[in-house]
């Protein structure tokens, strides 16, 4: 295991990169702890798979440095890298039974084989394939060979990080919630250093301890799950961590008040006055609607009731604002919202200026 450095990576597939805009990866410079649990959360296009293979060997970067510890391995080929990698689709062997399948990678090795006998075992026995153990592979589910899979990635003990692109596709809706929180626990147990890609924020959140949200070959923010939730830092992890995302509302800031249109919100703090592209942050979570007469009157478009709670979707003069209520929670003929001040942000540019608490 090991930690990982990057030391201002920068990636463009063209030969003479001239803008930003020609940087699929734009500079980042991090520090991946050793054991850390990582994934790299973004839409399609934002240039997670990039920054996955600069860590595999697989593409050298334009510009910048990788270090495993303290080895630069910037020019090192995958198989020179010592780490394992769980792709997308299973990659194992049809004609091997499970248990061949998972002592491959310990055997090509040259592990001994009593330790190999006892690290197999645990990992059939962790992946709950102790009935299926000694059948060969053809014959078995997608859910049960990416397991294989995941598997031939966990056994290893001595690598320096564990990659995964988009591990859990093929897996049913069911058994991904079963392998995700086993991934977990095995990350607990095992204390690799691993690294988890997927455009899925369930899956991020349960998974990572950090997760690094990409945006148009930027890194946008690194933070806990908490810590998205909580502060973005952009308006896009905003709008993008969450279910529904962050309400970004279009504003005027200055002073201890913003305003939305033809309203004024009072805020937590003092700012100075906000030229270029204010906006106001505010979760769902934290928008009450109520007939009073206090509030922001809008227009309710639609209410989506799912068990727990309901989302309302509705209309401030044009802009959409979200709000969770309750179950049970009654949606007002002509209803007003208000925000909990505390939990207001206030964005310039897309970024975060403070947040409200
Ligand atoms: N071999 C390549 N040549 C040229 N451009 C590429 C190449 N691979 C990726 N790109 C571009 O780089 C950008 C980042 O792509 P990347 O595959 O890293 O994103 P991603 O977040 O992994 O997306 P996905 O989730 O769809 O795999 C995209 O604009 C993509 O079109």
């Amino acid at each position: 295991m090991a930690k990982i450095t990057l030391d201002g990576l920068a990636h463009s597939y063209y030969p003479n990169p001239k803008t930003d805009a020609d940087f699929a990866l734009k500079e980042l410079n991090y520090e991946w702890d050793d054991g850390g649990a990582y994934a790299l959360l973004g839409p399609s296009g934002c240039g997670k798979t990039t920054l996955l293979n600069i860590i595999s060997g697989l593409l050298v970067p334009s510009k910048g440095n990788i270090l495993f510890g303290s080895e630069n391995v910037t020019e090192l080929q995958p198989e020179q890298r010592n780490i394992a990698q769980v792709f997308q689709f299973p990659v194992i062997y049809d004609t091997m039974t499970v248990r061949q399948n998972l002592e491959f990678p310990l055997v090509n090795r040259q592990v001994p084989k009593n330790e190999i006998d006892k690290r197999v075992a645990d990992m059939i026995q962790v992946l709950d394939l102790e009935d299926k153990a000694d059948r060969k592979a053809r014959g078995l589910t997608a859910d049960e060979k990416q397991k294989i899979s995941l598997g031939r990635g966990l056994v290893r003990y001595d690598v320096n990080a564990i990659l995964f692109d988009e591990p859990l596709t093929v897996i049913d809706p069911h058994m991904k919630w079963q392998l995700r929180t086993k991934l977990k626990d095995l990350h607990r147990q095992l204390g690799h250093t691993m690294i988890y890609v997927t455009h899925d924020q369930t899956e991020a959140l349960t998974f990572a301890d950090k997760v690094v949200v990409m945006y148009e070959g930027e890194v946008v923010q690194i933070g806990t799950p908490e810590e998205l939730f909580d502060e973005p830092a952009h308006t896009f992890v905003g709008y993008f961590i969450g279910s529904p995302g962050m309400n970004i509302l279009s504003s005027q800031v200055k002073g201890k008040t913003a305003r939305i249109g033809s309203h004024e919100i009072n805020l937590a703090h003092e700012y100075r006055a906000l030229e270029e592209n204010a906006e106001v942050g505010i979760r769902p979570e934290f928008v009450t609607l109520s007939s009073g007469k206090t509030g922001m009157p809008v227009q309710v478009k639609s209410v989506e009731d799912i068990g727990r709670f309901k989302i309302v979707r509705a209309s401030l003069e044009g802009q959409d604002v979200n709000a969770v209520l309750p179950e049970g929670a009654p949606v007002p003929a002509d209803p007003k919202v208000s925000f909990d001040m505390s939990r207001i942000n206030i964005y310039e540019n897309s970024h975060l200026v403070r947040r409200g608490a």
